[in-house]
């Protein structure tokens, strides 16, 4: 057994901004208000659903009181077409596949509702790879709370080796659970890289592997 390792989902296994953006476009034009750009969109991603509509609605100077009103929407808009214009990073399926051969056992633990997250990797031929996946409503807790990152180890039941994700929740998330965190640079975090507590950045999927072997040898075994 070579050992588990848990991914994020979006900003790191799937560019899923594109798809939010709609749904979140869709959920202003049902109130009548105007479209927010990808880029904005983009930075309100991280801690989940209710929290981006609660950006989106005072970025638009929505009322608090409508609330339950325009999360309802967003879920309805998002949850009918959470895969149409996400994709894969480059390189993922074909990385998740070698380290799937290699014997690694694979997770993933997101802050995006389960539903859609299995949805996605589904459609994206993704689901085949993981043993578990960990979504924000799987628990209690959300991350940067630990205990989904703990409860996805846990379901791999092999030695917790790394934690890949993209952004601020994630690096947070990794260190409060005490397991090593590897950065994809070109997901939606807001921090320069530097900044993040991490083991190693990387930019493309494809020199995953062979951080991840280096890495074990230096492991004490
Ligand atoms: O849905 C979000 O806001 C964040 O999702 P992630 O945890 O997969 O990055
Ligand atoms: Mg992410």
């Amino acid at each position: 057994m070579s050992g588990a390792l848990v991914f994020d989902l979006d900003g790191t296994l799937v560019d899923s901004a594109p798809d939010l953006h709609a749904a979140a476009n869709r959920m202003l034009a049902d109130v009548g208000a105007m479209p927010l750009t990808l880029q904005r969109l983009t930075s309100f991603i991280g801690h989940g659903i209710p929290n981006l509509v609660r950006l989106v609605m005072e970025d638009r100077g929505i009322p608090a009181s409508r609330s339950a009103e325009m999360n309802a929407a967003m879920l309805t808009h998002y949850t009918a077409s959470p895969a149409t214009l996400t994709r894969p990073y480059g390189h993922v399926p074909e990385t998740l596949a070698a380290l799937k051969a290699g014997g690694y056992r694979l997770g993933v633990c997101t802050n995006k509702l389960r539903a859609p997250s299995i949805s996605i990797l589904e459609a994206l031929d993704l689901l085949r790879f993981f043993d578990v996946v960990i979504g924000g409503d799987s628990l209690p807790e959300k991350k940067p709370d630990p205990a989904p990152l703990q409860a996805a180890f846990a379901a791999l039941a092999a030695p917790r080796l790394l934690y890949i994700g993209d952004s601020e929740v994630d690096a947070e998330t990794a260190r409060r659970a005490d397991v090593p965190f590897a950065l994809y640079a070109h997901g939606y975090r807001k921090t320069p890289a530097e900044e993040l507590p991490h083991l190693f950045v990387f930019e493309d999927f494809l020199s995953l592997p062979g951080r991840i072997d280096a890495m074990k040898a230096d492991m004490p075994s």
